[in-house]
């Protein structure tokens, strides 16, 4: 299949935008330029008036979790965990999975997103709303070290490898998904290890997200959680690092040795009160930074564009310094970065041979005018509601502002039916 994308404005990879047209040929990007007139068209897009944008990645979420959405709210990660999360999650069926994961994906694709990754229990069901709804996913199974559960949990990563990696036109890979060192004894973590490396798979993990989690691991076991995980092996296997928000110099030397790739939750560790992330250290250091929302119940939403203001805001403010995250960087993380933090090279980009995942905003709202600097309107003017259509890997998953491959009126339907159920 043969798409134009005609007279778009388009957002090229060194920051700069042009008018162009982008040629789509099957799930990759054939062209950007002008298109020869004897280019076999399946279908035209008119997108004047559109800026059109990598799909913004969202490196770290619990899709699922949208059902616990306004659930547990204005509380601590450890209190909101233990007394709130934890209990209504042991109640969730593969049902809920489901219905959760595709109100998830409703709603990213309606805010831009294209690629996703996620840790949770069930993944297989998440798995199999990513297959028909056409979105592009990291599915790790969230591991949680105590016997007898653990084992079987490490099964079920195994089985979703199998299952899953490199399907659904290769739009989903499989990660292993340890939960956190305060969740997985070291003996666990290197079984997790083991595991992953037998079969070539990268390792998604929450690490170093409150003073609690630091603390307690330098009191038990004499190190931080990433000195810890260095120990342990884990580094020695692709890493994409969860939060990081307590880490020290040692800490971040260790990370940019490893390669370690960080999703950075800027609304969740706010609103978990859990501190801010020294993300410019790291990248300063030469690690990759990537942003993510974290689940629907620490954030509340899915919307990446959200993410992107709020780094862009929060870091200046940190470090009275307006160049912290300027608006071109923050775009670069909601996307090449975050595309590159999940293990996924060829996509992030609007560049030839790059995968067809793309983002168009209409640009004829109030927000977006006067035109001075695109770049600038799509940081800090812009929200989601301009969000008109989206492709991935080389199909329409959003047509003029519906959803093409969901029927968004069931799926809320469903979702909501499944939350009151938990309810009961
Ligand atoms: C074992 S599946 C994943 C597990 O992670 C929980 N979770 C959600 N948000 C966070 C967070 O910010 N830090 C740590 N753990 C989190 C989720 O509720 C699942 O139980
Ligand atoms: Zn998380």
């Amino acid at each position: 299949m043969n798409i134009l994308i005609k007279q778009a404005t388009v957002l090229l990879p060194d920051g700069t935008v042009k008018e162009t047209d982008i040629a789509i040929e099957d799930d990759l990007i054939a062209k950007v330029g002008t298109i020869a007139p004897d280019w076999h068209i399946d279908r035209e897009i008119n997108a004047t008036n559109k800026l059109v944008t990598p799909g913004l990645v969202n490196t770290h979420t619990h899709a699922s979790m949208t059902l616990l959405r306004s659930y547990a709210d204005d509380m601590q990660l450890m209190d909101w965990l233990q007394n709130k999360i934890w209990p209504i999650e042991a109640k969730m069926r593969k049902n809920d999975i489901y219905w959760g994961a595709m109100l998830a994906i409703a709603e990213m694709i309606k805010t831009g997103t294209t690629t996703f990754a996620d840790m949770y229990a069930d993944m297989e069901k998440v798995g199999e709303a990513v297959a028909e709804t056409g979105i592009r996913a990291v599915l790790s199974r969230g591991l949680i070290g105590s016997a007898p559960n653990g084992n079987k949990a490490l099964e079920e990563n195994k089985e979703l490898f199998q299952t899953y990696h490199n399907r659904a036109d290769g739009r989903i890979t499989v990660m292993f998904g340890p939960h956190a060192p305060y969740t997985c004894p070291p003996d666990y973590i290197k079984k997790v290890v083991k595991e992953a490396q037998s079969l070539g798979a990268e390792i998604h993990m929450h690490l170093s997200e409150t003073i609690g989690e630091v603390e307690n691991c330098v009191k038990e076991y004499q190190k931080s959680p990433i000195a810890l995980m260095e120990e342990l092996g884990l580094f020695d296997c692709g890493v994409l690092a969860a939060h990081c928000v307590h880490v020290s110099d040692e800490d971040i030397l260790i990370m940019k040795k490893h390669d370690v790739r960080v999703a950075h939750n800027p609304g969740s560790n706010m609103k978990l009160a859990s501190g801010i992330a020294p993300i410019t250290k790291m990248l300063d250091a030469g690690i990759c930074v990537g942003l993510g929302t974290d689940g629907a119940s620490s954030n509340n939403n899915l919307d990446l564009l959200e993410e992107l203001r709020l780094t862009t805001l929060l870091h200046k403010v940190n470090q009275y310094d307006p160049l912290a995250i300027p608006a071109a960087k923050g775009i670069q993380l909601a996307t090449e970065y975050g595309a590159k933090a999940v293990g996924l090279p060829k996509v992030g980009k609007i560049e030839k041979g790059y995968k067809a995942d793309l983002t168009l905003f209409d640009m004829s709202g109030t927000k977006w005018c006067p035109r001075h600097d695109i770049v600038s309107l799509l940081a800090y003017s812009a929200n989601s509601s301009s969000v008109d259509t989206v492709l991935i890997n080389g199909k329409i998953v959003l047509d003029k502002g519906i959803l093409v491959t969901m029927d968004e009126e069931r799926v809320m339907y469903e979702a909501n039916r499944c939350a009151m159920n938990l309810l009961k």
